[in-house]
């Protein structure tokens, strides 16, 4: 884990039909695995769609301190999204091997580093869910991208699976930015280095995990997850009708992973 910024937001708003799902969101994350957490609608999807390029935000800006993404031909930000579209007909090798050629990656390498080695002649349609997930996970971390962002990896995996699946975020974050939402809190303790909580399109808390829960006198990000962002599962009705997310952070910029803030 290393104190550079690989992808920076800057301000960031971005509004559904004037309503703003996500609210001057400043962050910078580095390389290790940065988890990021909060109630159903709280903008996780957006916040890491915004991070991986594929959501225009509103207002602010994103940017990858160590290189646009794709510049040059180089893969620099990796993105498995919530839905995993992998077209039907071809098999676990062939579909990596397609992406693979893109971004001058090693789908052989990429299947084994999920452990998918053995299901690698099977077609994308007889995977299960789990297997799915771990292939959508593979996709993402091909060309060794400066930055990984998987939203939700873990979603309907059993838990065999889950830790899999982490433990692969959690591989890649040796060298890149790796940025996961994820409602599995245990899963979330046992591998981010670093933990953002949304609370109604706001940064309620975020840093490291260990000095989040020592400064907030918690043992587990579960803890840290009730005393910051338990009990708003909803959303501003209007773009003003929230005015404190209850969390100490909002309206700075925050920098989660690294020995200092800057
Ligand atoms: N394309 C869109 N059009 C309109 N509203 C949207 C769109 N995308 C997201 N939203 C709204 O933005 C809010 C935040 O959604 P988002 O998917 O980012 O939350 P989330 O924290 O990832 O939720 P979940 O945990 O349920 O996946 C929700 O109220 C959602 O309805």
């Amino acid at each position: 884990m290393s104190d550079r910024a690989l992808a920076a937001i800057d301000g960031v708003t971005r509004a559904y039909g004037g309503v703003p799902v996500l609210d001057e969101v400043s962050l910078s994350v580095g390389t290790g695995v940065t988890a990021v957490v909060g109630p159903n609608g709280s903008g996780k999807s957006t916040l890491l769609g915004v991070l991986a390029g594929a959501v225009e935000p509103t207002e602010g800006t994103v940017s990858y301190p160590d290189g646009a993404p794709r510049e040059g031909g180089e893969k620099r930000v990796g993105y498995l999204p919530q839905q995993v579209p992998f077209r039907d007909g071809f098999t676990a090798r062939e579909t990596l091997g397609f992406y693979a050629a893109l971004v001058d990656g090693d789908a052989d390498a990429a299947l084994a580093a999920v452990g998918l080695s053995d299901a690698a002649d099977k077609r994308v349609e007889a995977l299960s869910g789990g297997m799915r997930r771990l292939l959508g996970i593979a996709q993402a971390t091909l060309g060794d991208p400066a930055v990984v962002v998987l939203d939700e990896p873990t979603s309907g995996l059993d838990p065999e699976m889950r830790e899999r699946a982490f433990r692969a975020a959690a591989r890649a974050g040796d060298d890149a930015a790796v940025v996961v939402s994820s409602h599995d809190l245990e899963l979330v303790d046992a591998h981010a280095d670093a933990v953002v909580v949304l609370r109604r399109g706001r940064v309620a808390a975020a840093g490291p995990r260990e000095r989040l829960l020592d400064e907030h006198e918690v043992d587990d990000v579960d803890g840290l997850y009730r005393a910051v962002a338990s009990g708003s599962a909803d959303r501003p009705t209007t773009p003003d009708g929230e005015s404190d997310a209850g969390g100490e952070t909002d309206d700075e910029s925050v920098h989660v992973v690294g020995v200092s803030d800057r």
